[in-house]
């Protein structure tokens, strides 16, 4: 629901083009109608996404074969586990160059339930590995798994692309009889999920279809990452070729001549040759070098199956009997028509030859009656033994004549003597003992030309197999060449290879790092130095005016002299407080003595006026009438 929504929201925003990347199309496996009364859920699906407005969908399955070509299984064949996945499973197994054997399953209903039917192909004293699409509840592998146990594999392993793993089936997978799971990331599996069986595949090619997709809609936040790690700052690509000889010492080798780095100028081109270096590194390792070794594997593989041929012809070649039988198919088949012609002859003379028997008994029976019963009438010829005698000369001529049918009949089977039936069955058994030999004679043969026709298809493949490794080392010597006029182009050893250049940008990042540190420490020092500066440049002028001495050259010297300075300052700092004390005490005592004064002025005032007032200017007398005057009021 949110990516229909995303959908949604992407294309009223305008959006030009709506790819859907979904690494795993749930409800796919729905996808026909197999029963009565089933939906078609991976259509409604479709349907819904196109509704919303996607124009593409992207997802993935799993082409992980390399995973298993890498592990070198002996005897392996890929199984798919029902029809419907058996093309691509065809795909693997070409792929893998191993047979393929398909399970014939049958879902009994809608449920995820499966029944499992039958195996077709050899699978007996092999690895098998199953290939599906999905493993849902387990429930098709493991069954599967078992089926091809019972029919003699191994060993059994198990792909698939997306690890769906609903129910139980983490502990269904887990007692499974498999020996490794192999799955890809296209569904997350919880922690709890995994067990040691289950290997999950990143795909490499699939990232890059997704990846792919997603930077067209978003674009390459590499890029911004890496100008953050590399800014263009011309102090720090100052700093860095300082150290450019620390760090060439790291990453050359002394007697390696010619290999001067200019570590600035890689600097300029960091990010670029960081992320060239990443890309270059997929094309030359990755794509050319996985090429390379697996084009070798197959060459050894193909190499190992043409030796396994040559031994299966050479084997079917002596088996084949010293001399071939003395009659060909048709003249056996000849032969044995006339043993059968010569058998019905034989059953012809036999009859005819009982019937004569027979017929000479009923005369000689006749002719003894006739004796016994008349003896005067003997000479007269009875008439019955006439009649009998006469079919008894025919019976003889018939005799005669199947005779000969007969001994004409066994001429072509070269019986010679009487053909009778003990010569006849002889004759049979000879041409049984024939037949046995002509057909393992025509089975050997058989096995001899199926045998070569392997080897030459085995020699074919094996050429092809020449060719390809071949032309992947040419790619790879071209991937090479390339990489190397990289290197010179970015100023960096031939030597260097993928690895050694990342360790390289490692090294020029850590310098990087460090001499940031440096710079920071050396504006710390030029802030501590033009302090230092100011600190002199006041300090001199005094301690000259102060009779101080001051070395110049000595900062720790300028240090005591403003120490001395100080100390000064604090003792004229002292004095002047002590004499600012005084001072204001001083100022102090003249104000009481001033406020005393006024108030002895104003007293003498208020006394004269007092005396003026009491008629005299004498004080006693002025006492002795205020005395008077007291003692007249009491009166
Ligand atoms: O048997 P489980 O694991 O539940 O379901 C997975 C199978 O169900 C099918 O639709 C899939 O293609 C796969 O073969």
């Amino acid at each position: 629901m949110e990516l229909l929504i995303m959908i949604d929201a992407c294309k009223r925003a305008s959006a030009g083009r709506i790819t859907a990347v979904m690494p795993y199309y749930g409800y796919g496996r729905t996808d026909k109608k197999d029963q009565p009364r089933v939906p078609i859920t991976a259509r409604l699906v479709a349907d819904l996404l196109t509704a919303a407005g996607a124009d593409r969908v992207l997802t993935v399955d799993l082409h992980a074969p390399q995973y298993f070509a890498d592990k070198g299984i002996d005897d392996l064949v890929v199984v798919a586990v029902d029809i419907g996945i058996s093309k691509k499973a065809r795909d693997v197994a070409e792929r893998l160059s191993a047979p393929l054997a398909i399970i014939e399953k049958r879902r009994t209903d809608n449920s995820g339930e499966s029944e499992l039917m039958n195996v077709i192909g050899e699978v007996e004293g092999k690895v098998a590995l199953t290939f599906d699409d999905e493993i849902d509840t387990g429930g098709t592998v493991v069954n599967a798994a078992k089926a091809l146990l019972d029919h003699g594999v191994k060993e059994v392993y198990c792909c698939a692309s997306h690890p769906v793993l609903s129910r139980n089936a983490p502990e269904t997978m887990a007692q499974s009889p498999f020996t490794e799971i192999v799955v890809t990331d296209t569904i997350p599996i919880s922690p709890d999920k995994r067990n040691g069986k289950i290997t999950v595949l990143a795909d490499p090619g699939e990232r890059r279809v997704c990846g792919a997709a997603t930077a067209r809609c978003t674009g390459d936040p590499t890029r911004d990452y890496l100008r953050q790690l590399m800014p263009d700052d011309d102090e720090l690509r100052d700093l860095i070729a300082l150290a450019e000889e620390e760090c060439l010492s790291e990453l050359v080798d002394d007697e390696d001549e010619g290999t001067s780095i200019e570590l600035h100028q890689v600097n300029e081109g960091t990010d670029d040759t960081y992320r060239g270096s990443q890309s270059k590194r997929q094309i030359y390792e990755h794509q050319h070098v996985d090429t390379l070794r697996r084009s070798e594997q197959r060459l050894e593989q193909e190499q190992r199956t043409l030796a396994d041929c040559q031994a299966a012809a050479k084997e079917a070649q002596d088996r084949v009997p010293a001399s071939p039988p003395p009659l060909d198919a048709n003249a056996l088949e000849r032969r044995r028509a006339a043993l059968r012609n010569a058998r019905g002859r034989l059953n012809e003379y036999e009859r005819a030859r009982q019937s004569r028997e027979t017929l000479v008994g009923q005369l000689n029976a006749l002719i003894a009656g006739h004796e016994s019963s008349d003896a005067s009438s003997s000479a007269a010829p009875n008439p019955l033994a006439t009649a009998v005698s006469r079919q008894v000369s025919d019976a003889e001529a018939l005799e005669a004549s199947a005779w000969r049918l007969l001994v004409e009949a066994a001429a072509p089977l070269g019986i010679d003597g009487d053909p009778t039936g003990a010569a006849l069955d002889s004759t049979e058994a000879r041409l049984e003992t024939l037949r046995t030999a002509l057909s393992t004679w025509n089975d050997a043969k058989e096995k001899v030309d199926e045998a070569k026709r392997r080897l030459e298809e085995q020699e074919r493949r094996v050429e092809a197999a020449a060719a390809s490794l071949t032309d992947a080392n040419k790619s790879r010597e071209a991937a090479r060449s390339n990489w190397v006029e990289w290197l010179g182009q970015h100023g960096l050893p031939t030597s260097f290879t993928p690895d050694t250049v990342v360790e390289f940008l490692g090294h020029v990042e850590t310098t990087r790092v460090k001499m940031e540190q440096v710079g920071d420490n050396r504006r710390r020092v030029s802030a501590i130095e033009f302090d230092i500066r100011q600190f002199r440049e006041r300090v001199e002028p005094l301690a000259l005016r102060h009779d101080v001495q001051v070395d110049s050259e000595d900062s720790s010297k300028l240090a005591l002299a403003a120490d001395e300075l100080i100390r000064r300052l604090d003792e004229a700092e002292t004095a002047y407080h002590s004499r600012e004390r005084n001072r204001e005490q001083a100022e102090e005592d003249r104000q009481l003595l001033e406020g005393r004064k006024r108030r002895l002025e104003s007293a003498e005032e208020d006394l004269s006026a007092l005396l003026t007032a009491g008629g005299t200017d004498d004080t006693e007398e002025f006492r002795r009438r205020a005395r008077l005057d007291e003692e007249r009021g009491g009166a």
